[in-house]
C-alpha cells in the first residue's frame, strides 16, 4: 500500500466533491445567507446542532458569529446546542438522547430565530427532533445534510433551506459542510458590512 498515493486520492476526492457540490448548493447557500442575516438584523439568533464531527461544525459556526470571521464587526447572536454537558447529560439521563437538542430549542428558541441543523446522513434522530421543535417555535431551519437528505429532508417545511451535499461518504460531506459554513459566515459579513469583493 502506497500511503502517499492514498493521501493524494483523498485530496483529489475532496476537491472533486466540493466542485461537484457548487452547482447544487450555490443558490441555496445564498438563500441561507439572506435568511440568517435577516433574522440577525431583527434581533433573532441562530441555534446550531449536530453529532460528532457535526457537533464540532455547529460550535465552529457559532464561534465565528459570536466572535468574528475574517472582518471586524459587532458580535452576532449564535448558540451551539452541543456544548453544555450538564444540560446534555441531564436531558439524556432523565429522558432520552433524542431530546438533547429539541428541549434546548424549546427553551431558547423564539419566532424568527434560525435552527442550523447538521447531519451528514440526514437521519440523526436528535437533529430531526430539533427541527420539529423549531417548527413549533416558528423558527426557520437551515439543514446541512448529505446522502440524499434522509428523514431530515422529509421534515423540512416551506421557508426552510436544505443544503444537501450530493455525496455518500461522511468525511467528504463533512468537508463540504465546513466550506458551506465559511460561505455562510462570509456572506453574512458581506451583507452586514456591504463588502464588495
Ligand atoms: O466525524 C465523524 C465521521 O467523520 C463522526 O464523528 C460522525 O460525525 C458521527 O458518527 C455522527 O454521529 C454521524 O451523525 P450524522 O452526520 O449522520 O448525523
Ligand atoms: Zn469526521
Amino acid at each position: 500500500m502506497d500511503l502517499i498515493d492514498r493521501v493524494s486520492r483523498q485530496f483529489e476526492d475532496s476537491a472533486r466533491t466540493k466542485l461537484d457540490a457548487l452547482e447544487h448548493l450555490a443558490a441555496p447557500i445564498a438563500g441561507a445567507v439572506e435568511v440568517m442575516t435577516t433574522s440577525l438584523l431583527n434581533n433573532g439568533k441562530i441555534l446550531s446542532c449536530g453529532n460528532g464531527g457535526s457537533a464540532a461544525d455547529a460550535q465552529h459556526f457559532a464561534a465565528e458569529l459570536v466572535n468574528r470571521f475574517e472582518l471586524e464587526r459587532p458580535p452576532l447572536a449564535a448558540v451551539a446546542l452541543t456544548t453544555d454537558s450538564s444540560t446534555l447529560t441531564s436531558i439524556a439521563n432523565d429522558y432520552d438522547f433524542t431530546q438533547v437538542f429539541s428541549k434546548q430549542v424549546r427553551a431558547l428558541g423564539q419566532p424568527g430565530d434560525i435552527l442550523l441543523a447538521i447531519s451528514t446522513s440526514g437521519n440523526s434522530p436528535n437533529v430531526a427532533e430539533a427541527i420539529l421543535a423549531a417548527h413549533e417555535r416558528e423558527m426557520r431551519v437551515v439543514a446541512l445534510t448529505g446522502k440524499g437528505g434522509g428523514r431530515i429532508g422529509e421534515l423540512l417545511a416551506d421557508g426552510d433551506i436544505h443544503l444537501c451535499v450530493p455525496a455518500d461518504r461522511t468525511a467528504r460531506i463533512q468537508e463540504v459542510h465546513l466550506l458551506v459554513l465559511h460561505c455562510l459566515c462570509d456572506g453574512i459579513d458581506c451583507l452586514l458590512l456591504g463588502v464588495e469583493e
